[in-house]
C-alpha cells in the first residue's frame, strides 16, 4: 500500500485590501499571497477499513471532523465514491511547524496537502484547477495553498492570478503561542466599523489614498524591487486587530524600529507579524534583538525566507 509525504508551506499576505462587502457575507478582496519556506509535513496513507484517522505530534491541532485536512478527507470520499470503495480509508498524519491559528494558512495549507496526497493515493489524475475547485469548497485560503508561489487573489481569496516569484527574501516571523484572532472576528468586526464606504473622514480617506497601491505593488514584484515592496506592504484588517491586540502592535512597532528591517506587516487576520529583511545574518540578528526585547517565552520567533512552491511531495513509498 503506498504513502506520501508531502511539504505544505505556510503563506504571508503581501497586500489585502477590502475592496467591499458581499452578498454572501464574505468580502470582495484584493491580495497578494506569499509562500515561505516555515511548513508542515504531511502523511497520507491508505488504509484498510473505511474510516479518515488524524494524528498531529501537536497539542494545538484538533484530530476531529474540526481540523480542516479531515474535512479535505471527507470532501474527497464525498466527491469520488466509487475510488474510496476501491481503496478504503485514509490515515493523515500532520508534523505541524506552522504556528496555530496564526494567519499563516496552516489549516489550509495541510487540506491542500491531503487533497493532492489523496488525488495521488487514488491515482486520480486531477488537474491543478480541479484541486483548487476542491479547495474553495473547504476555505478562501485553500485554492492558494496548492500551487503556492506569488499570486494575486481576488473574489474572497479564491481566484488566482500567477505574479513573478520571489525566491529568498528573507523574514522575520513572530507569534505570541496563546493569542488567537478569528477570521471571522475580524472581517465581521471591518465591516461594522467600515462598512460598504470603508471611508470614515478626510483624514482616514488620505490616508488611505497613500496607503492603497496594489497595481504599485504588483509592479514592485514584477521589478523584483525588495526594497519598493516593502515600503508597499498593505493589510486592511490591521485596522480592526492593532487597536484591539496591544501585543500585535507592539511587535509591529518593534519590527519598525530595528535597523535592517525595510517593511513589516501583519499577515492576513493576525495574530503573526512579519517582516522583510535584506539578508540572512541581519534576519538572525533581528531574532536575537526581539527576543532580547520580549523575553517571554510565549513569543514564537522565525527566520525563514520566501519560496515559489506550494504542495510539494517530500517522499513516497
Ligand atoms: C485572512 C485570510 O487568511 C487572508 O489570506 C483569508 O482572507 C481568510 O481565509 P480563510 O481562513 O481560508 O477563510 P475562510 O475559512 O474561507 O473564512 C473564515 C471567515 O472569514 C470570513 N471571510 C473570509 C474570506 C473573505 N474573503 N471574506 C470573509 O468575510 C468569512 O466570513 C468566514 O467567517
Ligand atoms: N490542520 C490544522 N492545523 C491547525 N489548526 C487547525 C487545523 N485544522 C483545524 N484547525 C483549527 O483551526 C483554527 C485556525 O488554525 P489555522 O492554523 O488554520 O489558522 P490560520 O493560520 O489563521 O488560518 P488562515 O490564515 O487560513 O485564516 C485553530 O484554532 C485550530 O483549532
Amino acid at each position: 500500500m503506498r504513502s506520501y509525504t508531502l511539504i505544505a508551506p505556510a503563506k504571508i499576505n503581501l497586500y489585502l485590501e477590502i475592496i467591499g462587502d458581499r452578498p454572501d457575507g464574505f468580502h470582495e478582496l484584493a491580495m497578494i499571497l506569499q509562500s515561505i519556506d516555515l511548513a508542515d509535513q504531511i502523511g497520507v496513507r491508505s488504509l484498510s477499513t473505511d474510516t479518515i484517522r488524524v494524528h498531529s505530534q501537536h497539542t494545538q491541532v484538533p484530530t476531529d471532523k474540526t481540523n480542516l485536512a479531515y474535512r479535505a478527507a471527507e470532501l474527497m470520499v464525498k466527491e469520488f465514491p466509487d475510488t474510496f470503495a476501491k481503496y478504503g480509508g485514509v490515515e493523515i498524519t500532520i508534523d505541524k511547524h506552522i504556528p496555530v491559528a496564526a494567519g499563516l494558512a496552516g489549516g489550509s495549507t495541510n487540506a491542500a496537502a491531503v487533497l493532492v496526497g489523496i488525488d495521488l493515493l487514488w491515482n486520480l489524475g486531477l488537474t491543478q484547477t480541479e484541486l483548487e475547485e476542491l479547495g474553495a469548497v473547504l476555505g478562501s485560503d485553500v485554492p492558494f495553498c496548492i500551487a503556492g508561489g506569488t499570486v494575486i487573489a481576488t473574489g474572497r481569496g479564491e481566484q488566482l492570478s500567477p505574479l513573478p516569484s520571489l525566491d529568498n527574501i528573507y523574514i522575520v516571523l513572530a507569534k505570541y503561542r496563546s493569542l488567537e484572532v478569528s477570521t471571522a472576528w475580524a472581517y465581521k468586526t471591518y465591516r461594522q466599523q467600515y462598512g460598504n464606504t470603508y471611508i470614515k473622514d478626510t483624514a482616514d480617506l488620505v490616508a488611505r489614498a497613500n496607503a492603497v497601491h496594489s497595481g504599485a505593488i504588483v509592479k514592485a514584484i514584477a521589478n523584483k524591487d525588495v526594497t519598493d515592496i516593502a515600503q508597499k506592504l498593505h493589510n486592511d484588517l490591521e485596522r480592526v486587530v492593532l487597536p484591539e491586540y496591544p501585543q500585535v502592535l507592539q511587535l509591529r512597532e518593534l519590527f519598525a524600529a530595528q535597523e535592517g528591517v525595510i517593511g513589516t506587516m501583519m499577515s492576513g487576520s493576525g495574530p503573526s507579524v512579519f517582516a522583510l529583511v535584506e539578508s540572512q545574518p541581519q534576519a538572525e540578528i533581528i531574532k536575537q534583538k526581539i527576543r532580547a526585547a520580549i523575553p517571554d517565552e510565549d513569543l514564537e520567533l522565525f527566520v525563514t525566507r520566501t519560496t515559489s512552491h506550494g504542495i510539494k511531495i517530500a517522499s513516497s513509498v
